[in-house]
């Protein structure tokens, strides 16, 4: 009998996509997290600064991409108006197929410091669903893991986007570069609307079908096309880089690095793509971060299971 509160040891990939469908039922032929999301395209423009500052072919010219707006979970059925975490993936393509991805969130923090404290949060999830533990378990577990509890308390705080892009979106986890100076410099980035963010009231929540996202976007991208702003905050030198649970200071260097432009909600593109966002260009390096790290093998299982109808 395994004590709910405490997060369990040594969590693999498999044991992930197992509680996921656990939590969701198989629902065959959709991504195990982000079920329900839909595709978009469009162009992104590197700055002369990124380009000047940073020693990779993500900077060397503009580049077009393939993206996902996505509702957080494994239900491919969400309820859109909730106060839950969506994200946004994008892949560009970069001269001689090469690819660069990026897979964030709308919380700037991840719901735990390693995998095994986010499996724990959801454990005692699917035991509250099946009667076998209480509000007052999932109290014990965040006191015992108080890092698990950042990214709710973060959604507590902010409503969600009234569109899919007319939200903030965050890399969460450090990454690394190489600036021309061949010194490795530190970063989290963030995707910011050009045009601000715009929020559900709490009466809009109240009113809103479970489902309005796609069409709101492709409506909004056949108006005409929105962009968003590109930074890459610098990471000083005690700013955590394996603890995706941490938001670093505000006050740290922001280099905005491009513009990220959408303007195509018309494609299934992104489909048959598995948006791991370990696949970076050259010159850009993943960090230790344990949940970055999991997350090639969480997708790569996800990916072979929906391909195959599983
Ligand atoms: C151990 C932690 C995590 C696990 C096990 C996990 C698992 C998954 C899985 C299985 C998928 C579906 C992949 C596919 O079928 O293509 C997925 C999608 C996604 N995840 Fe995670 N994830 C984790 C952490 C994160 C974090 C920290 C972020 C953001 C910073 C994130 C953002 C996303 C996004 C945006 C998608 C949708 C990608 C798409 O549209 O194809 N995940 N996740």
């Amino acid at each position: 009998n395994e004590d709910l509160t405490q997060a369990p040891d040594n969590i693999t990939a498999v044991d992930m996509i197992n509680l996921f469908e656990q939590l969701n039922g198989p629902q065959p032929g959709f991504r195990k997290g982000h079920a329900k999301g839909v595709c978009a395209a469009g162009m992104f423009t590197p700055t002369e600064q990124a380009n000047a500052r940073f020693d990779s072919p993500l900077f060397d010219q503009p580049s077009a991409f393939i993206a996902r707006f996505s509702m957080g979970g494994g239900n491919p059925h969400a309820d859109e108006s909730s106060r839950s975490a969506r994200g946004v993936a994008l892949q560009f393509q970069l001269p001689e197929g090469a690819r660069h991805q990026i897979a964030g969130l709308t919380t700037p923090v991840f719901a735990g410091k390693t995998p095994e404290q986010f499996f724990g949060l959801l454990r005692v999830m699917h035991a509250m669903r099946t009667g076998k533990a209480d509000d007052s378990t999932l109290k014990g577990y965040f006191a015992n893991n108080p890092e698990a509890a950042a990214a709710a308390g973060w959604l507590q705080q902010h409503a969600p986007g009234a569109e899919y892009t007319s939200t903030r979106y965050f890399g969460v986890h450090t990454f690394y570069a190489n600036d021309e100076a061949g010194d490795r410099v530190k970063f989290r980035w963030t995707l910011e609307p050009q045009d601000g963010e715009t929020l559900l009231t709490e009466e809009q929540m109240n009113a809103l079908p479970d489902t309005f996202l796609a069409e709101r976007l492709a409506k909004r991208l056949g108006d005409s096309a929105v962009t968003y702003d590109w930074y890459w905050v610098i990471g000083e030198e005690q700013d955590p880089d394996i603890d995706p649970s941490k938001a670093w200071p505000d006050d740290r260097l922001r280099i905005k690095v491009g513009t990220v432009t959408f303007d195509n909600a018309d494609t299934e593109a992104c489909e048959p793509v598995n948006f791991d966002p370990n696949v970076v260009a050259s010159g850009i390096m993943p960090s230790d971060d344990p949940v970055l790290r999991m997350r090639s093998a969480a997708y790569a299982i996800s990916f072979g299971k929906r391909l195959s109808g599983q």
